[in-house]
């Protein structure tokens, strides 16, 4: 993991106020690594949704679903995250669907700083592959579901306050793109108000 130096991290602290980052992004656009990293390279709280539920529930996320059915996972996710967010800076990583939830939206946009990690389609199924941890893609058919939640989900994700190109790079890359992009982003979005 690549350092950052110690006065552009509390400058960007600084700017963020209270606020979080929060990765929003499709299954395997790699939310939960870089957030993770970008944390770190910040010493700044880490908190994956997912994890979080997992932790409260006391149930993993396929678990939920089996036992309870979408529509709760989604209560349950909306819950926590409204509860995170109480307590920035931080960086929060969501799951696929919770900024589609109109209220943990709300939340994310009035008390974060969003962060749409894009991906392509390839790169996404290829990632998520690797796991048999997301309940919406045990079908028959993952690939179309992906493709079909691409088309729903993206006019969302598009109204994030970034996008980040997430592709076939190293970590590092990712994670010093989104932190030049926050810092750019808080900077220009406190220009021009009045003291
Ligand atoms: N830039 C990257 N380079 C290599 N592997 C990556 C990168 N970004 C994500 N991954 C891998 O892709 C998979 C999915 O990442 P994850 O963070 O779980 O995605 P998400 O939380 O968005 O579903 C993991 O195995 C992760 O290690
Ligand atoms: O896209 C989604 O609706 C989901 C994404 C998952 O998280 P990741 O995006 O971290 O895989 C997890 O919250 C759940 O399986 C549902
Ligand atoms: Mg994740």
């Amino acid at each position: 993991m690549k350092m950052l130096p110690r006065a552009k991290a509390n400058a960007l602290i600084e700017a963020l106020g209270g606020r979080s980052i929060v990765f929003v992004g499709l299954m395997g656009a790699g939310k939960t690594v870089i957030g993770k990293q970008v944390a770190a390279m910040l010493s700044l709280p880490f908190v994956d949704s997912d994890h979080e539920i997992e932790a409260v529930s006391r149930m993993t996320i396929p678990e939920i679903f089996e036992a309870y059915g979408e529509q709760e996972f989604r209560a349950l996710e909306q819950r926590v995250i409204l509860r995170v967010l109480e307590s920035g800076p931080q960086v929060l990583s969501t799951g696929g669907g919770a900024f589609i939830n109109e209220n943990t939206r709300a939340a994310i946009i009035a008390q974060g700083i969003s962060v749409w990690l894009k991906a392509d389609l390839n790169l996404l199924m290829e990632r998520v592959s690797r796991r048999q941890n997301r309940p919406l893609l045990k079908v028959a058919d993952p690939r179309a579901v992906m493709a079909d939640l691409m088309a729903r989900r993206y006019p969302v994700y598009e109204t994030a306050n970034i996008i980040i190109h997430s592709r076939d790079v190293q970590k590092d890359v990712i994670c010093a793109e989104v932190i030049e992009e926050v810092l750019r982003h808080c900077l220009s979005a406190t220009e021009g108000q009045t003291v």
